[in-house]
């Protein structure tokens, strides 16, 4: 295709189209995060050198070629969680992680069946809510959460709704921090999460929706929030906080442990 003095092969619009899912995905991952600024910047310096480049200003061309090999490797090390969370997007999408075979070699955890005791956790969550008892449930889904159970006390006992709001009372020595749950048993509680460096976040949210937060973003688990303050559950996922009524909480945990509605 020629436009004016321009020849545009198809490949070019494949090239084009391409950049722009790549540029439109890694704006959506560090959107309101700290790194969407270093991200913005370090584009910004890009196009300058493409103009210095163009110019042909050689020694600053040079200096600005160094700077961004540089840079690359701080981008790395400043960008680690949102390029952890895009590999993680892209692995779930594919059916082949999905794979019992595949997750065996991999030695990641096999996917929850159907005797998961999900009901089991919404109703202590309900319960919860109706009491004011503020907590903290992450349900493991397939990343290996050693580094948060080992935060905390070891449970390893099986689930039961008696068991969590036992862990939550306000007598109880565990209560702060979260609990774990790995399949159907509570592996720990009282553990600390990674708190979500989210700017965008309601003024309202405090550590503990944070913490809930952070937990869906570093991995693929899912977290419930109960508010203390105000009884409200939220449920965190992929990055994403919502509050969310019992019958909704179930609903979504289920699509996402299961792909079912
Ligand atoms: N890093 C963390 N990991 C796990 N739990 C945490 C962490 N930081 C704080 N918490 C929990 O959050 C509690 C403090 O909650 P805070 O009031 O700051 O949050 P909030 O989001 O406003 O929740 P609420 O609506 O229940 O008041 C702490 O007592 C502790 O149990």
């Amino acid at each position: 295709m020629q436009i004016g003095f321009l020849e545009i092969k198809w490949t070019d619009i494949l090239d084009i189209t391409l950049v722009a899912f790549l540029l439109y995905y890694i704006y959506k991952l560090v959107r309101g995060s700290v790194a969407s600024r270093v991200f913005t910047g370090y584009l910004l310096i890009y196009l300058f050198y493409l103009i210095v480049k163009a110019i042909g200003l050689e020694l600053l061309t040079r200096i600005l070629e160094y700077f961004m090999g540089v840079g690359a490797i701080a981008l790395i090390v400043l960008f680690q969680q949102e390029i952890r969370r895009f590999l993680l997007l892209i692995g779930k999408s594919t059916t082949l992680t999905n794979n019992q075979i595949f997750a065996n070699i991999m030695g990641t955890e096999v996917p929850l069946d159907d005797s998961f005791p999900l009901k089991t956790i919404v109703d202590s969550a309900k319960t919860m809510s109706s009491e004011f008892t503020g907590g903290i449930i992450v349900i493991q889904k397939e990343d290996d959460l050693s580094k948060f159970t080992e935060s905390g006390d070891s449970i390893d006992a099986v689930l039961s709704k008696k068991l969590i709001l036992s862990l939550f009372s306000q007598y109880s020595l565990l209560n702060d921090g979260a609990i774990i749950i790995n399949n159907n048993r509570i592996m720990a509680a009282h553990c600390i999460l990674p708190i979500a460096n989210n700017d965008d976040l309601p003024s309202n949210y405090g550590f503990r929706h944070r913490a809930a937060l952070g937990i869906s973003e570093a991995t693929d688990a899912a977290a419930i929030c109960i508010s203390e303050e105000n009884g409200k559950i939220s449920l965190a996922i992929d990055g994403n906080i919502k509050i969310v009524t019992a019958a909704e909480l179930e609903r979504d945990l289920k699509t996402y442990f299961f792909n079912k509605n």
